[in-house]
């Protein structure tokens, strides 16, 4: 597999978290050399956008993971508004189509900072069955695959998908499609509410770009020291 697109950490720990004192609490017990950090609905509802600069203070790269979904020029003035905060990365859902992506790109683009602008395709807690139940014949990988040509299209900088999906995203856009690929355990962790699941050896083996790993990282006694290792294992494979 050819170079990889991702620079510095790998691993984006999701921050999900009721309040900012316990997101900064386990924020203190990591490090910005080893990991990015995701702050997503329930922290951000909570917390508000200054828990955001908190931690891009501390030196962390941060994951705007607010989920867009909306018609286009509502969508890109929540991108607008995002950018402003200086994050790393942001994500829409790509389901929105391609008039809203098209707005999200242009309204990342005519801004002074530009995050990285993701789609997301098919939940990870998501598998053929669920699709089906709501009326989609795609399996989850294909529909995932439709949703990511429409997010390259739209000039997107990747996709959050499965790792499962994350070679055949490279197949068809290019390597540096980026995949953001959340949905991963370590061998014998518990699934939860996640159906499409990779190990984090086998995602970088897939060439998953970054992996977003929450509970197994966060409900650990020792979080740091399963980042660490996760992050060995990833060393392993390049
Ligand atoms: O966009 C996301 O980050 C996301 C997309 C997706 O398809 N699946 C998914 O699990 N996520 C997020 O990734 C994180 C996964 O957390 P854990 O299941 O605890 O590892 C959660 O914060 C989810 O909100």
């Amino acid at each position: 597999m050819s170079e990889n697109r991702a620079l510095g950490p790998r691993v984006i720990v999701a921050l999900d978290y009721p309040n900012a004192a316990e997101a900064l609490a386990m924020a203190q017990r990591l490090s910005p050399e080893l990991c990015r950090l995701k702050v997503g609905f329930e922290l951000f509802v909570s917390a508000g956008p200054s828990l955001i600069e908190t931690l891009q203070d501390q030196g962390f790269d941060v994951f705007c993971d607010l989920k867009f979904h909306d018609i286009p020029n509502t969508v890109a003035s929540a991108c607008r508004a995002a950018a402003r905060l200086g994050v790393w990365m942001l994500n829409v859902h790509a389901s929105g189509g391609p008039a809203m992506l098209e707005a999200a790109r242009a309204a990342i683009d005519e801004g002074a900072h530009k995050p990285l602008l993701i789609g997301v395709t098919v939940l990870t807690s998501m598998d053929d069955a669920d699709l089906h139940a709501s009326g989609l014949a795609r399996s989850a990988s294909a529909q995932a695959g439709f949703l990511a040509d429409w997010a390259a299209k739209a000039g997107l900088d990747g996709v959050v998908c499965s790792a499962q999906e994350a070679a055949g995203m490279h197949a068809a856009h290019g390597r540096q499609f980026l995949t953001v690929t959340p949905g991963i355990r370590p061998i014998n962790a518990t699934a939860d509410d996640q159906k499409r699941i990779v190990s984090p050896a086998q995602a970088a083996a897939n060439g998953s770009d970054y992996l977003v790993i929450g509970r197994p990282i966060t409900r650990a006694a020792r979080p740091l020291d399963v980042l660490s290792s996760i992050n060995d294992e990833l060393k392993q494979v390049i």
